[in-house]
């Protein structure tokens, strides 16, 4: 960026087409050229009071901050006034914001919680750091064009042990450096996955938050607890590494919670599992290696880790989302499956299928809470700057209404999700499995209602319709 230095009135010189100047918070613009190209057109700039002018207000009455950051508008800038400072400084990646409201209340300064330790908040540092600078750039462009997820990117989250870390804390922790170390692996609890999981969802790219390896989340979790030591020391590390995806594989047509009408089915053929059916809405399906799968048997409901090979095809299903989750319809026709690839037994598959429902759930919250944060802090900053009929949008009560209803529900939502996550820390899995299975429910039904609600702007209830 230039140092030159002006005074307000050598910029009211450029006020022409083909010599055009604008001042914006101190800064001095020369767009000129770029005038043709503004996508709010040309004709504004040239407007009265903005041309060779102070256009600080009707730039933010406009514009996210955001936009003089993006480097083709940054360059743009050729010094600043002399004697003026900036008064909007830009939002600094990484740190926590200053909105009212735009970050859970752990985080801000002032209030307590009995939930989060010191070791808690460096972690979450460290870990909306390594999202802004290593993972969001990608994101960003991903969710956009529908990419899968880079290989050198899932080598950068390996190196931190991110998988391994969304898994929750258990014994595959041992050994490993978690988030270059920062947090210890007998330490990890779910609190620390926790914020894994909100500060993965705050750049609005719901498509790749389940691209990135959230097949592996929830499909290796049946294999660790119940697949042969042999299958784990396999299929484990290659995963962990980032080596392999995973899917996991129990949706059809036919069933999607209702997991007992599954249509799936595996007929014992010698040492072989003989698989065909369909599976649908499959995430990450389309770029897995291996896929966790539902099936009926003879005996029951009974899970198999189904390597990609003769007879596995997937094709992408159009979502609402981006292309980049890789959600796929999966066919299986006569796969031939080693018995040795059954996970847990053979016709209990379905308490593995469901005792797997309650930490995807659990995670599934925390994502949504995360994104809901942002929207609550978004639309605060957005109303605040937006001027319509010469007045902040914040100042017209329908929009401070829905602003309060927005901060109601992620309040609620953030308060009963933490909650939660307390119990998980003092009970076993078996403990979680038998108690919680109903609260982690009710509490995502909740929560994604909320969410749904809140990105809809939707007032609570009808208390203020029906005034
Ligand atoms: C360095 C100066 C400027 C840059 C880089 C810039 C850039 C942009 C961009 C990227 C957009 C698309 C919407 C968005 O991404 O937010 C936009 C829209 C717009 N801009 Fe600018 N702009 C500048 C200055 C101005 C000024 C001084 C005005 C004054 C009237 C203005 C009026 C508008 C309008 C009316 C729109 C359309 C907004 C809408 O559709 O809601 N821009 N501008």
């Amino acid at each position: 960026m230039s140092k030159r230095e002006f005074t307000v009135e050598e910029v009211a010189q450029h006020n022409k087409e083909g010599d055009l100047w604008i001042i914006i918070d101190s800064k001095v613009f020369d767009i000129s050229r770029f005038a043709d190209l503004h996508p709010g057109g040309s004709n504004v700039l040239f407007a009265e009071g903005v041309a060779g002018n102070d256009a600080t207000d009707t730039f933010f009455g406009l514009h996210r901050h955001e936009v003089l950051l993006r480097p083709q508008y940054a360059r743009l800038q050729i010094g600043t006034i002399r004697g003026q400072e900036e008064s909007i400084p830009a939002p600094i990646p990484g740190t926590i914001s200053k909105v009212p409201y735009g970050e859970a209340t752990w985080l801000v300064d002032g209030y307590y919680t009995p939930y989060y330790t010191e070791g808690h908040r460096r972690f979450q540092k460290e870990v909306r750091k390594f999202f802004e600078d290593v993972v969001k750039p990608e994101a960003l462009r991903c969710e956009e064009n529908g990419k899968r997820i880079s290989q050198e990117l899932v080598g950068k989250l390996a190196d931190v042990n991110l998988v391994a870390m969304r898994l929750g804390p258990g014994k595959h922790l041992k050994g490993r450096t978690l988030m270059g170390g920062i947090v210890k692996p007998e330490e990890f609890d779910y609190f620390h996955e926790l914020i894994l999981n909100v500060e993965m969802s705050r750049f609005g790219t719901r498509g790749f938050t389940d691209g990135l390896l959230n097949g592996a989340v929830i499909g290796l979790p049946p294999i660790w607890n119940y697949g042969s030591p042999e299958l784990q020391a396999k299929v484990v590390p290659e995963v962990l590494s980032g080596k392999k995806y995973l899917a996991l594989a129990i949706t059809e047509a036919f069933a999607g919670s209702d997991v007992s009408g599954l249509q799936t089915t595996a007929v014992r053929d010698g040492d072989y599992w003989v698989v065909t059916g369909t599976k649908k809405w499959i995430t990450n399906g389309m770029f897995a290696d291996y896929f966790t799968t539902g099936c009926k048997t003879e005996k029951g409901l009974t899970v198999l880790l189904i390597p990609r090979g003769e007879g596995v095809s997937t094709k992408p299903i159009k979502t609402a989302y981006s292309p980049t989750a890789g959600t796929a319809y999966v066919t299986f026709d006569k796969v031939r499956v080693p018995v040795a690839n059954t996970l847990g037994p053979v016709g209990k598959g379905l308490s593995v299928i469901l005792s797997n429902f309650n930490h995807e759930r659990w995670m599934v919250t925390g994502s949504s809470v995360g994104s809901q944060r942002v929207v609550v802090e978004e639309c605060l900053k957005w109303a605040s700057q937006r001027i319509v009929f010469g007045k902040p949008l914040t100042a017209q009560p329908v929009i401070r209404a829905k602003l309060a209803a927005m901060i109601q529900r992620i309040e609620a939502c953030q308060n009963w999700l933490e909650s939660i996550t307390h119990q998980m820390n003092n009970m076993s899995y078996d403990e979680m499995s038998s108690r919680l299975a109903g609260q982690i429910g009710l509490l995502k039904q909740f929560v994604s209602k909320s969410g749904r609600e809140t990105a809809e702007g939707e007032l609570l209830g009808k208390d203020l319709t029906d005034r």
